[in-house]
């Protein structure tokens, strides 16, 4: 099963993409989908952040309000550190049941669309990785327009994350998102293609599942030997 990674920033369009994906019949892990349902009233995440951050995190009805831990985890490196902290373990574990379930209904290819994907050091788990890169201004806009924020909120936001510069530099693939949403379709078209092609035998040799068959295979191949010998 090829497992590719999906990243960028926030409001860069991952989600976007992800879609494009969805319509061509590609499942996708998405982990803010992950992340929220750890948080929901009652789960083991729900709890070891209400013991953390206290009970005026929550709404009256006792689920978490999302909007107060925003406020308070995108204006303090700390508190969002210790957020990350506690959440991290449930995250992969979730999104590992997730790729689970794809694998075991048979699914050659899926796309993990993890926000974080650097700074969770799960872009190991994935290749190739595509990062959807904004030039900042426009990220900056999007952002504020589609949450309604401020330029001070929507730029802590931003701030929060590994500069999207330094995430397109460690990409496989870079979507460049600053354009046209009908651009953005035909700069896709090009992605599916090179990520739905087969692997070459160079490729499949220098991947880590490659390195691995081949060890595998010399393993097996020396048992053989010695016991017929
Ligand atoms: C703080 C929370 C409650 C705010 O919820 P809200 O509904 O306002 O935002 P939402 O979850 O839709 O996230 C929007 C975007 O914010 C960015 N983001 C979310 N969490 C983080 C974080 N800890 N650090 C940096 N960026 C983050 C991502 O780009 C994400 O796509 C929520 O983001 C959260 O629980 N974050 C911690 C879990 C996490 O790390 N999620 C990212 C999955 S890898
Ligand atoms: N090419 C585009 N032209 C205009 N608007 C766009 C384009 N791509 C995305 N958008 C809009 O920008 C906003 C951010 O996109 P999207 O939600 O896909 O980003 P994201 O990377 O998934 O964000 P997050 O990190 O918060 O999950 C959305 O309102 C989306 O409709």
């Amino acid at each position: 099963m090829r497992i590719v990674g999906l990243t960028g920033g926030i409001a860069s369009g991952k989600s976007t993409v992800s879609n494009l994906f969805k319509a061509h019949g590609i499942p996708v892990v998405d982990a803010d989908i992950v992340a929220r349902n750890l948080l929901k009233k009652g789960t083991g995440g729900w709890k070891k952040v209400v013991s953390a951050f206290g009970e005026d995190i929550l709404l009256d009805n006792g689920e978490v309000d999302r909007a107060k831990l925003g406020q308070i985890v995108f204006s303090d490196p700390g508190k969002r550190q210790l957020l990350n902290r506690l959440l991290a373990p449930f995250i992969s574990r979730g999104i590992l049941m997730e790729v689970l379930k794809l694998w075991m209904k048979g699914c050659s290819i899926i796309v993990l669309d993890v926000p974080l994907l650097f700074e969770a050091k799960m872009d190991k788990w994935t290749k190739p990785i595509v990062v959807v890169w904004v030039d900042p201004e426009t990220q900056l806009q999007r952002l504020m327009t589609r949450d309604g924020s401020t330029e001070e909120e929507a730029k802590s936001r931003i701030n929060a994350q590994m500069p999207l510069d330094l995430k397109r530099s460690k990409a496989d693939i870079v979507i460049d998102n600053t354009g046209t949403l009908a651009a953005l379709h035909e700069e896709f078209q090009k992605v599916l293609i090179q990520i739905t092609k087969p692997l070459t035998w160079t490729e499949l040799m220098l991947s880590r599942k490659g390195a691995f068959l081949a060890l595998f295979s010399i393993f097996v191949g020396v048992a053989i030997c010695q016991k017929s010998s």
